[in-house]
């Protein structure tokens, strides 16, 4: 039993562990089947551990873009929100303007009917302007030749003053000189001018010259130029004029001619300010001329003429044509710079000083012993008929006059000297033959004349500045300076000749009177005309024709200003000298000197009348009234200036030579037909006679407006008409050089 139980035992522990094995088998398998389910786990982790984190991304970036359609959304709203009240605003202007509209409409139908109704009345009036408009061009015609015979007439009366006019100019003491004694005794205003020796006491130490006009030391540069301005013109219109500054070293030529050294605008000299009025009367007359400008600069030294404004160094000596030849060129060979404005002309001008001095010793010596010689060559063609016309202004400073006994000069000195002696007076003798008439003007005694022959006699206009240098130390040499230019002016006081004389002085009225006469009736004739332009030009001008301005400019008549004046030979007895020595006799004796015919009250309501009608003119010509080329052709005829009063003031003024032409004078080169050479007359009278003072006072001179005019930048009315090429090595040439692109190169003609 025992057996047999453990025989069971060993069964069952056999099938138990049969059953373990097949547990355990089991269990194996299990574990090998939950490690692959372990591994695939893992896996399907490690793959939704990734797809979280791709997850993860996406939602982040979602956000993101959440926010920003968020944003967007916000700034939607926001514009959503301007727009609408855009929207608010536009629907209010736009309600605003239907009404606006609606008004607007009103208006335009209120319009319409008044323009129909106005439409009416301006037919009207363009028939009856055409009607005038033909009267105008009919007129226009005449007026042109009405402004022709004007300048003519302008011209005669210029002559008629005298082509020759020296003008005495006294400067003031320098500190160091002795200003007690005065060699000056008396200064009219009429040109006289009484000269005290002061080694002679009373009337026997006393000389009487008579000028033009005498400017004392107080004068300034303006009154200087006054009387040079309408000379200015004449050289547009063809003329030659010829501007000398005579006198002895330091007595102020340089400072009359150019101004002292640092310059200011009231202080320019003469050429500054004839330079600018050249330029600015061609811009006013830029509708009918061209004008071109050009430029020589030569010096008289020794008797040799030499181009201060040559390139090269050399400086030799030029010829000079004893005939003008047709371009007007005395020194053909002299380089020629054509110019566009003052300030090309002053830096050519500069050059030519520099060159001057070059080889001096020193400056001012030098300066004072050579003629310096600037000429400006004026072309002008006539835009309307095709006539050209040329003119010329010399611009001289003479060399100093010391006499030589006086500087006691040897060598060198001594032969300059002479040359000056000589060459001066070789210009006193052409200047005094022309001044008589005479039939022989010996223009080839000298260099100096020969250069300036054909701007000296003939149509040419001829002022000379005469300078005192007040000084005692200086008698001698300003007696003979005043001899010099009272022979120059022709004219000699002496009351032996008054008689005879007075008869000369009385026809010479009568022709200026005539000849005031008839510039007065072309005067009122181109008022009328002018008044027709303005009335059928605007019709505002027709309202201020009922105006006190239209009134004003309506009254200024040049017939009354000529009756006026025609009184002007009624003489009065009243001085208006200025005495220097402050005593009884010499005012006595300034009373006789001056018997001059005053019309104060005359002057002095001319004046006013004057300023009126500049007023006026002012006033129109800003308000539009006149076109630019009715106020430049006013200013031409002289209502606009002071030209104005220089018609008048060159017919009262004395008159010193009546016409100059002479068989030896070339006159002004002009193919205009404007202005006919007129011929010679050997029968002419010769005139010799003392100066009529100035019957009408000028008003004050008016200040030049320089202040922005001067130095234009271009100048339309004055074309370069060649390349030029200037000395390089002193300047700058940028200003000067210069050349056209509209025209070819060509030689000045
Ligand atoms: N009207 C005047 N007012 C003030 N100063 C003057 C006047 N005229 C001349 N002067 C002065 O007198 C001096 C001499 O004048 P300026 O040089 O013009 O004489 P000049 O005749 O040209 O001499 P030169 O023959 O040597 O060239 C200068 O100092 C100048 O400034």
């Amino acid at each position: 039993m025992f057996g047999k139980l453990i025989l069971c035992y060993q069964r069952v522990a056999c099938l138990l562990k049969k059953v373990v094995q097949e547990i355990e088998r089991r269990i194996s398998t299990q574990a090998e089947h939950i490690r692959n389910q372990n591994n695939l786990i893992k896996i399907r982790e490690d793959k939704y551990h990734s797809r979280i984190r791709v997850l993860e991304t996406l939602a982040n970036t979602l956000n993101e873009e959440t926010q920003m359609v968020m944003n967007q959304l916000q700034h939607l709203k926001t514009e959503k929100s301007i727009i609408e009240e855009k929207k608010k605003h536009a629907e209010e202007d736009v309600a605003k303007l239907r009404k606006e509209k609606e008004n607007s409409d009103k208006i335009i139908s209120e319009l319409n009917q008044n323009l129909e109704a106005m439409k009416m009345s301006y037919n009207e009036q363009f028939h009856q302007l055409g009607q005038k408009l033909k009267v105008l061009t009919d007129a226009a015609g005449n007026y042109h030749s009405v402004l022709e015979e004007n300048r003519r007439l302008y011209n005669e009366v210029q002559e008629l003053k005298g082509n020759i006019r020296v003008y005495c100019r006294i400067r003031p003491y320098l500190s160091g000189e002795n200003k007690k004694q005065s060699t000056i005794y008396y200064i009219g205003e009429n040109g006289e001018l009484i000269l005290a020796n002061p080694t002679k006491q009373g009337k026997d130490g006393q000389r009487v010259f008579n000028f033009n006009k005498v400017f004392g030391p107080t004068a300034t540069q303006e009154e200087v130029f006054l009387d040079t301005r309408p000379l200015i013109q004449s050289i547009l219109d063809g003329y030659n004029v010829c501007i000398f500054a005579y006198g002895q070293t330091g007595s102020g030529k340089t400072y009359t001619m150019t101004g002292p050294d640092s310059s200011s605008e009231t202080d320019w000299g003469v050429n500054y300010r004839a330079l600018n009025d050249l330029f600015q009367i061609s811009q006013t007359r830029i509708e009918t001329f061209i004008y071109e400008v050009g430029v020589q600069m030569v010096e008289v030294y020794n008797e040799q003429v030499r181009d201060l404004l040559a390139n090269d160094s050399t400086q030799k000596r030029l010829g000079i044509m004893t005939t003008s030849l047709p371009n007007g060129l005395a020194v053909p060979d002299a380089s020629m710079h054509t110019v566009q404005s003052t300030l090309d002309v002053l830096e050519l001008m500069g050059i030519g000083q520099t060159n001057r001095a070059v080889s001096a010793t020193s400056l001012n010596e030098r300066s004072s012993r050579s003629h310096s010689i600037l000429t400006v060559h004026v072309q002008g063609m006539d835009l309307k008929t095709g006539a050209t016309l040329r003119g010329s202004l010399h611009l001289v400073d003479l060399a100093g006059s010391e006499r030589i006994e006086r500087s006691e000069v040897i060598g060198e000195r001594l032969k300059e000297a002479q040359h000056i002696n000589k060459s001066l007076s070789a210009l006193g003798d052409v200047i005094f033959a022309l001044s008589q008439k005479n039939t022989h003007v010996p223009y080839r005694n000298s260099k100096l004349t020969q250069v300036l022959q054909s701007s000296l006699g003939g149509h040419a206009k001829t002022l000379m500045f005469v300078h005192i240098n007040p000084d005692v130390g200086s008698y001698s040499e300003t007696l003979s300076t005043l001899k010099f230019a009272e022979r120059v002016s022709g004219v000699e006081l002496g009351a032996a000749r008054s008689q005879k004389e007075g008869k000369d002085v009385r026809d010479l009225m009568e022709q200026v009177t005539s000849l005031k006469d008839t510039i007065a009736k072309k005067d009122e004739e181109i008022e009328q005309l002018k008044l027709k332009a303005f009335i059928s030009r605007s019709p505002s001008i027709k309202n201020e024709r009922n105006s006190n301005n239209f009134l004003r400019y309506n009254s200024f008549s040049p017939a009354r200003t000529s009756t006026l004046a025609g009184t002007m030979q009624h003489k009065q007895r009243t001085s208006t000298g200025k005495l220097l020595n402050n005593n009884n006799e010499a005012a006595r004796k300034s009373e006789n000197c001056s018997e001059i015919g005053d019309h104060f009250e005359y002057g002095s309501q001319k004046s006013v009348d004057d300023n009126k009608n500049q007023d006026t003119f002012m006033q129109l010509k800003h308000t539009g009234g006149i076109s630019a080329q009715a106020s430049a052709d006013i200013e031409l005829l002289g209502f606009g200036d002071e030209d104005a009063e220089e018609h008048l003031s060159d017919i009262s003024d004395g008159v010193l030579s009546m016409g100059t032409e002479t068989d030896g004078s070339l006159g002004s080169v002009v193919e205009f037909s404007l202005f006919p050479e007129q011929k010679k007359s050997s029968e002419a009278p010769k005139v010799k006679m003392p100066k009529i003072p100035a019957s009408i006072p000028k008003p004050p001179p008016k200040k030049t407006a320089h202040s922005t005019a001067f130095l234009p930048k271009t100048n339309n009315a004055l074309r370069p008409p060649t390349s030029l090429t200037m000395p390089r090595s002193r300047k700058s040439t940028s200003q000067v050089t210069m050349s056209s692109p509209a025209r070819p190169p060509r030689r000045w003609q």
